[in-house]
């Protein structure tokens, strides 16, 4: 069975090869093919049931299809990647959000009443309120989600908080290492032990298949007292390489810190935050751009009043940027990436390309997948109630986008193959 897709007036590939043919460097960027149409197959061999990309190409060249759907003159672009969430909490933090509104500053304190509420919910209540997380990312144009744990902090917790995870993305990421619980306040060292030792021991034990983590992850900051410097990071980061998961790193996300340069070092996958950067910091990204993607996260610099990190100064020296939205409780409790993207080009130095092809094949590169719609790859497709992808942060604030469903597909945002 087969879908043709056509009234395609902008089809953002991602390719290469599709950008060749532009001078616009917006559009080579992302591959523009106007006027086209895209053939989506039957499900890949892998098992995910996710149907694959047949042909893509002008409408003029198209072939027959079982099926024939007719866009509208929309635009086509990837799904969202959205390569850094929270999702996994309950309880609320309006009030810290209200209290943040007016003056009082973000220092990670507020993670604790979170990790109270995680703790007390069961894991009926838990499941549905990620579950009703992804399909508000999904409804909003996103067909991929990273999600961490880390407000459990208990061996128990942080392993249920992936194993629920775990149900909707294969991409998920330990991060115990988010706050040192109020229990352990006065003894951080054995925080850290037990992060480095039990509770990854646990997570590699319940792996039937494989482990719940993927990634480990480290907020590595030491402008909070409730975060980790960057020897205990360090520690963190290296007994879960030792485990075989990948790295990733919160860094220099209130102020200057260790957080870029050790994660460069360790050739993490992504650091993510990048608000205050030394030059060496951003001299360090821009050497490690084959390996380490710098993720910045505006919806948290707009929901903490903080400045936003200085996008144009990565790109223009080289670094490899991504975008996601850090849907969280407490810094940014959006699932939005089409609000990070207008802030992203409002308030960053991004170019509309940049902030899409940041939200879509670099973030997707920093979870080891490649976001190109091209033949042979998975139909992560979303549709954009607009002509063009210059409408995302043109009209800023509109639901515009949402995710195609182009077959039979499972719930949620994953998994997807690679
Ligand atoms: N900074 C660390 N973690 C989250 C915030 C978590 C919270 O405040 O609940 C972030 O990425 O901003
Ligand atoms: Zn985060």
């Amino acid at each position: 069975m087969s879908l043709l897709l056509t009234g395609i007036a902008e089809l953002v590939t991602n390719d290469p090869v599709w950008g060749e043919q532009h001078t616009d460097p917006g559009d080579r960027l992302l591959g523009v093919i106007r006027d086209a149409a895209l053939v989506v197959g039957g499900p890949g061999p892998d098992g995910t049931g996710l149907p694959l990309i047949e042909w893509v190409g002008p409408a003029s060249e198209a072939p027959d299809a079982d099926q024939r759907r007719h866009l509208g003159g929309r635009a086509l672009i990837p799904g969202f990647v959205d390569s850094h969430t929270h999702l996994v909490f309950a309880g609320d933090r309006s009030a810290e959000f209200a209290a943040r509104m007016t003056g009082r500053p973000y220092d990670g304190g507020g993670i604790a009443v979170s990790v109270a509420a995680t703790r007390a919910a069961t894991d009926d209540e838990l499941r549905t309120l990620v579950a009703a997380r992804v399909a508000e990312a999904r409804a909003q144009g996103t067909t991929t989600v990273e999600i961490k744990s880390g407000y459990g902090l208990t061996v128990e917790d942080e392993l249920r908080s992936l194993r629920i995870a775990r149900e909707l993305t294969p991409h998920t990421t330990f991060l115990g290492a988010h706050v040192v619980p109020p229990e352990y306040a006065d003894r951080r060292g054995d925080y850290v032990d037990l992060v480095t030792g039990p509770m990854l021991d646990a997570l590699l034990a319940d792996g039937r298949d494989a482990s719940p983590a993927a990634y480990i992850d480290v907020f590595c900051e030491p402008h909070s007292p409730h975060a980790f410097d960057g020897d205990e990071a360090r520690a963190v980061l290296e007994a879960g390489r030792a485990r075989g998961l990948g790295l990733r790193v919160h860094g220099n996300q209130l102020g200057p810190g260790p957080g870029v340069q050790l994660a460069c070092e360790l050739r993490a996958a992504s650091v993510d935050h990048c608000t205050y950067l030394s030059d060496a910091d951003v001299d360090a990204l821009a050497a490690a751009r084959g390996t380490t993607v710098a993720t910045l996260l505006p919806g948290v610099e707009f929901s903490t009043r903080s400045p936003y990190p200085d996008a144009r100064r990565l790109i223009d020296a080289g670094v490899a940027v991504a975008l996601a939205s850090d849907c969280n409780p407490g810094t940014c409790y959006s699932s939005s990436i089409p609000f990070a993207i207008a802030l992203a080009v409002r308030e960053m130095g991004m170019t509309p390309a940049e902030a899409l092809h940041a939200a879509t094949a670099v973030s997707g590169r920093s979870l080891g997948l490649d976001r190109r719609l091209a033949v042979g790859e998975p139909a992560e497709l979303a549709v954009v109630d607009g002509p063009s992808h210059l409408h995302l942060s043109y009209r800023a604030g509109v639901p515009l986008v949402r995710a195609l469903e182009p077959g039979v597909r499972r719930p949620g945002c994953g998994p997807s193959r690679r």
